[in-house]
């Protein structure tokens, strides 16, 4: 009997090292930096004016194209994938949950939304109540697998969560968002720490709705001193899973970032003063620095402009080399909506084309005005 127990048993971890391994070359296959396109649908209360036009079109037989009508002239892209306005959450989450696994297995991951206010960013990582988004999905995926791998594998899962707005770190975990700062670990391995940051050990689904709905909470709360707050900071939540092979004791570190970008729309065009302003050129500032970082990872620079913002300093760890990243960029259909759906768009496109420029991309990758979340005179 214990035999037999011995042969399933060695059988099994086979079938495991083997999925794991074809796993693997599937997330390798469709390329460690991701950049997903969802349309918003056109919802009644988007409608300011009866009758508005619909200028984005997706294209039901290629999955990676759409195409974008400006004053009377069609404009196409080209993205890794790209969600028609009726994709469901369930479908999203689904081009999304190998990276959840890769971050069980050890790997870091960032998953983004980007994209003008009120384009779905927050719909897409969050969700409602009874259709969640991102975030809770990739909680529930990952403590799925660690449930199934418990015979060979103990997991513990931390979560913090953060936001950073006119570049402040705040703790949505702690009762009086207590604000944060980022250093260099004192250890001497050179990583980065964020000294007083409330992280939580979650014990399952139901104990991280209940962190989740803090953090939400907290984000709201700490938003009504300011106008819009919420849409003009960046939410973080970062999960941390460490796990022992309970065969050889052998230990695996991943992450997961789940990023809820402050609105990209260019706020300088409404003539925005005063805390707006400033508020407008840090987002430009943190937008364009990730932008510059993801495109010189896609693009195999050797340096990485990190340093350029809080967000982008912060996940230092999780976005570089040999770690993995999606940007889910949400755009309007709508007429209306045009001029930013383009400029996110641009940006979306800029970034993929990367991967497929030539070795000297070094240099020439430097975004243009033209493609720049927003145009200002900061750079
Ligand atoms: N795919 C979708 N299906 C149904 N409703 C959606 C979808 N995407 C967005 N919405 C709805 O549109 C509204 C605006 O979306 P959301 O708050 O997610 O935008 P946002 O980009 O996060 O905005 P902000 O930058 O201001 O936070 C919300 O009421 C949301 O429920």
């Amino acid at each position: 009997m214990s035999e037999a127990n011995k042969d399933l048993m060695e059988k099994y971890m086979k079938e495991v090292a083997l999925r794991r391994k074809y796993h693997e070359q599937l997330v390798e296959l469709k390329g460690n930096i991701r950049v997903l396109c969802r349309v918003k649908p056109v919802l009644k209360e988007d409608q300011q004016e009866e009758g508005q036009a619909v200028v984005v079109t997706t294209d039901p037989n290629n999955e990676s194209a759409l195409s974008v009508i400006n004053k009377g002239k069609a404009r196409a892209f080209e993205l890794d994938k790209v969600f028609h306005p009726q994709a469901t959450q369930e479908e999203v989450f689904q081009e999304i949950g190998p990276l959840v696994t890769s971050c069980i297995d050890g790997y870091h991951v960032c998953i983004f939304a980007y994209g003008q206010t009120g384009s779905g960013k927050t719909y897409t990582m969050e969700g409602s109540v009874e259709n969640p988004g991102i975030n809770q999905r990739a909680l529930k995926h990952l403590f799925n697998e660690i449930e199934e791998r418990k015979d060979m594998w103990s997991y513990t899962v931390n979560v913090s969560s953060v936001e950073i707005y006119n570049e402040l770190l705040r703790d949505l975990l702690s009762k009086d968002g207590e604000k944060l700062d980022i250093k260099i670990n004192p250890d001497g391995t050179g990583q980065l720490h964020v000294p007083g940051l409330r992280v939580t050990e979650v014990k399952g689904f139901q104990h991280i709705k209940k962190v989740l709905a803090k953090a939400r909470r907290n984000r709201i709360t700490f938003g009504t001193k300011m106008n819009q707050h919420s849409s003009r900071s960046h939410a973080l939540l970062c999960i941390t899973v460490h796990g022992t092979d309970l065969a050889n004791g052998s230990k695996t570190t991943g992450k997961l970032n789940l990023v809820d970008l402050a609105g990209s729309e260019r706020v300088w065009k409404s003539g925005a003063e005063g805390e707006r302003l400033k508020e407008a050129q840090n987002i430009n500032r943190s937008l364009l620095a990730l932008g510059d970082v993801i495109q010189a990872l896609r693009g195999n620079q050797t340096h990485i402009p990190f340093r350029n913002s809080r967000l982008t300093y912060l996940l230092q760890d999780s976005l570089g080399k040999g770690n993995k990243t999606a940007m889910v960029v949400q755009v309007s259909a709508l007429e209306s909506n045009v001029g930013e759906t383009l400029c996110s768009l641009k940006f979306a496109q800029k970034v993929c084309r990367v991967e497929l420029g030539p070795a000297h991309v070094t240099i020439s990758f430097r975004m243009t005005r033209d493609a720049m979340p927003y145009k200002t005179s900061q750079r």
